[in-house]
């Protein structure tokens, strides 16, 4: 019981829990911790990837959502497998954290998403593909993340996203963004609508062109985002 004696509407502030070292291999075999948490306010197990960078400089931030068919599998259906390895690399480089949150599919969840595949491959785009599942387009909410960054410290960042939805749900929890800063955009033969829906839909900021790769190589030459 607090010092007030009402437990009632009290939430656990959140905390970090534990700090692990590890190497990480895909990233040049570079030091990170990963940092767990207590009191997360959706009781996920959200994780950072956390490197110090230089005193006095705005951290470099990820906000990477869960998608384990592309950052485990490499499905070249998205583009999220190389945008979680370049975010590695850039912030065992320079400092950062990548906090990688446990809202696979948007948020509707992994099996859900492949649901939405089936529907995409019949023709729907991967935000109609999520209606007619009777779910939101995006039901991502970052309160998690902002309490993660107080926790860790961060609560002036430099993010590195196309999604300005992020940016904007961070500065309502009170973190202030100073930046965006883009993350590349990984085309291959097969992410080409979903990365074309992103930007004229979803309002991100990237460029996809009108010619599309018939290779599921990830392509990144003429495209006007920052690359590895
Ligand atoms: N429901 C659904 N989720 C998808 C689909 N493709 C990828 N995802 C999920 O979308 C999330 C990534 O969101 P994106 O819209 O690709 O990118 P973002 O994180 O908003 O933006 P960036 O920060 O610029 O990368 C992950 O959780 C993926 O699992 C899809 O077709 N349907
Ligand atoms: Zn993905």
């Amino acid at each position: 019981m607090n010092a007030g004696g009402n437990t009632t509407n009290h939430r656990a502030r959140t905390a970090v829990r534990a700090r692990v070292p590890v190497t990480l291999q895909r990233a040049g075999h570079r030091s990170a911790d990963l940092v767990t948490f207590t009191g997360l306010p959706d009781h996920e197990e959200h994780l950072a990837v956390v490197v110090p960078g230089p005193a006095g400089e705005v951290p470099l931030v990820r906000l990477h959502s869960e998608c384990l068919t592309g950052d485990v599998f490499g499905s070249a259906r998205c583009d999220c497998g190389p945008q979680l390895q370049e975010a590695l690399q850039r912030i065992t480089r320079e400092g950062g954290a990548v906090l990688y949150l446990r809202q696979e599919g948007r948020g509707i969840g992994l099996y859900n998403k492949l649901d939405a595949y089936v529907l995409q491959d019949r023709g729907s785009d991967t935000f109609e593909a999520n209606r007619l599942l009777g779910r939101g387009e995006d039901e991502r909410d970052y309160s998690a993340a902002a309490e993660m960054l107080r926790a860790l410290g961060m609560t002036r960042i430099r993010l590195l996203t196309n999604n300005p939805e992020k940016a904007a749900q961070l500065a309502r929890l009170g973190i202030e963004v100073t930046a965006m800063v883009p993350t590349g955009v990984y085309l291959t033969g097969e992410n080409g609508r979903y990365l074309d829906a992103k930007a004229r839909h979803g309002g991100h900021t990237l460029f996809v062109p009108d010619a599309l790769p018939t290779t599921s190589e990830p392509r990144t030459d003429d495209l006007e985002v920052s690359v590895l």
